[in-house]
């Protein structure tokens, strides 16, 4: 399953806010490797107290990311109990949550964008073929890892956080439009397939600087969203808009594989599009 952490090998160090159902830290842990100490730096998620039912939802996301290791996927360390306290160690990702970074106003580039979403579309397609679902694709749970610079030629570097709490356990109407509209229908059978639908809301975002789609809609209405078949504002860029569109089908079996949305994403040139519309209107 995963590592188990003694609670007394971790430091706390300053809170940096929260997810759902969990606060998130920076912190060290430390290791006596060959008579030596070593500290680390790590991302400590813990889970609220009160939410103790969801522990298993939470370790189970825990287990996910440590049974497998991929460049895009995150490190997760393990995970320490300590009375009610459950936390799980997490490698420290530079930058934290890309739809944070994407907000406070940071101008990236077209091509940067198409850089995020290559390599997420990796990580999915890494996943696919192992058969793992992860069930909570969305900018929220991409981690920047490197910010990346144009002028030297550096791109950015992404990081693919754990699923966190099961869609089963958070209110699945909260999480329109990232979720898949049959998951609406059964919470607990997450498909292949749902990952792309959230792949499309994702890189939606990842366009319109980290601004969530249907921001401010309610609940009535997000429902309202799936139950007319509507579909997110197309970005003024036809051949992303219908690559998102191909991601967001209603009709789960019509969404490319994972290597044809990697072939789209390669076929789109930034070249003549980054000239034409340096900065993508934002289109709520
Ligand atoms: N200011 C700032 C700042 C905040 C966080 C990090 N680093 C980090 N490392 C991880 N492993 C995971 C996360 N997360 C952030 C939200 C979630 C939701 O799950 N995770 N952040 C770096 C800088």
């Amino acid at each position: 399953q995963f590592h188990m952490i003694k609670y007394e090998d971790l430091k706390w160090d300053e809170s940096l806010g929260q997810g759902s159902f969990t606060r998130i830290y920076r912190g060290h842990k430390t290791d006596i490797r060959d008579g030596e100490n070593y500290t680390t730096e790590v991302l400590l998620k813990e889970l609220d107290a009160g939410h103790k039912n969801c522990w298993e939802s939470f370790f189970e996301s825990a287990s996910l990311m440590s049974q497998i290791s991929h460049k895009h996927l995150l490190l997760v360390y393990g995970v320490s109990v300590h009375g009610v306290q459950n936390i799980m160690v997490q490698e420290f990702v530079k930058y934290g949550a890309l739809d944070l970074y994407l907000k406070r106003g940071r101008s990236v580039s077209v091509s940067w964008k198409l850089d995020v979403a290559k390599q997420l579309a990796s990580a999915l397609n890494f996943l696919e073929e192992k058969h793992i679902v992860h069930g909570n694709i969305c900018a929220k749970n991409l981690l920047l890892a490197r910010e990346g610079d144009q002028s030297q030629g550096i791109s950015p570097f992404i990081k693919l956080s754990d699923p966190g709490i099961s869609v089963a356990m958070l209110v699945v109407l909260d999480r329109i439009p990232w979720v898949a509209p049959e998951v609406l229908d059964a919470p607990d059978d997450l498909t292949l397939e749902c990952d792309k639908w959230s792949f499309g809301a994702t890189v939606w975002e990842i366009f319109n600087n980290g601004n969530s789609p249907l921001q401010g809609w309610d609940l009535d209405e997000k429902r309202q969203f799936y139950e007319s078949f509507q579909k997110l504002p197309p970005s003024q860029w036809a051949e992303l808009a219908d690559l998102i569109t191909q991601c967001m089908d209603y009709q789960a079996a019509l969404r490319p594989s994972c290597r044809s949305i990697i072939r789209q994403l390669n076929s789109l040139i930034t070249s003549d599009y980054e000239i034409l519309h340096s900065t993508e209107p934002v289109t709520q």
